[in-house]
């Protein structure tokens, strides 16, 4: 008898195009789970259970084993820095993350970059030889430069409408990012055949839908 496969599924904007991408794959999942507040859902049809996670929080799960596998950011995964098997680049939700100011930014002595990704953006700016003061913010990021809190931020870009709307320009691009399937360590050992199957089957879909 196979095992069951726990996995963390971040809410939002990537458990849509996961699901897309699981019923390409002829996974029958929910398509859309943003109606119910129901926080572990059984699946027992497809072998799984799936626990619906904050994006940023998927890594730990997957790091603790309480979830064996689980889809996450690139971002999440760079600023988490969890202990984790990165199995599959599943090409979804891509973006790229980017620094951002205002069209007329100057250098100044002291500066400030805000951001959802302190950790990400520490260590560019580091790599970099600048020397900034670094402000975590949790989101509407572009209001930071906007209102003088810092002049500039690390944030995500897709289409470039949020940047548009309000008047800002993209000035560096650091990462382009994607979602990935990820793995504890020891359940990918314990439940390989499951999980290699199931990477299999999404590897055969990736990048069609
Ligand atoms: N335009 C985008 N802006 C931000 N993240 C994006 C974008 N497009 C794709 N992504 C991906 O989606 C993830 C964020 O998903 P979502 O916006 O649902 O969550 P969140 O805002 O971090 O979560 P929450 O609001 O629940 O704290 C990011 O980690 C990134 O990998
Ligand atoms: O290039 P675009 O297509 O405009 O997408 C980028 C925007 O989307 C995200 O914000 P989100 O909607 O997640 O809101 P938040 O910043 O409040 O988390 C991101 O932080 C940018 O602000």
């Amino acid at each position: 008898m196979s095992e069951m496969i726990k996995v963390a599924m971040p809410k939002g904007r990537i458990y849509k195009k996961a699901s897309a991408l699981f019923r390409e794959a002829g996974i029958d999942i929910p398509d859309d789970v943003d109606e119910t507040r129901k926080l572990v859902i059984p699946l027992p049809e497809i072998g799984m259970e799936f626990i619906l996670a904050k994006p940023v929080d998927v890594p730990t799960y997957v790091e603790y084993g309480v979830a064996d596998i689980g889809i996450v950011g690139k971002d999440v995964l760079l600023e988490e820095d969890r202990d984790v098997y990165e199995l599959l680049d599943l090409g979804i939700a891509r973006c790229r993350m980017s620094v951002i100011a205002l069209p007329d930014w100057q250098p100044g002595i002291h500066q400030r970059v805000a951001t959802k990704y302190p950790n990400v953006a520490s260590r560019y700016f580091r790599e970099q030889g600048q020397q900034v003061e670094v402000i975590k913010l949790n989101g509407s990021i572009e209001l930071a430069p906007l209102i003088g809190l810092a002049d500039r931020i690390v944030d995500m870009v897709e289409t470039g409408q949020t940047l548009r709307e309000n008047g800002l320009v993209e000035t560096e691009s650091l990462f382009e990012i994607t979602s990935r399937l990820v793995a504890n360590r020891v359940s990918y050992r314990m439940k390989n055949a499951e999980i290699q199957a199931l990477c299999d089957t999404l590897a055969s879909v990736i990048g069609k839908e």
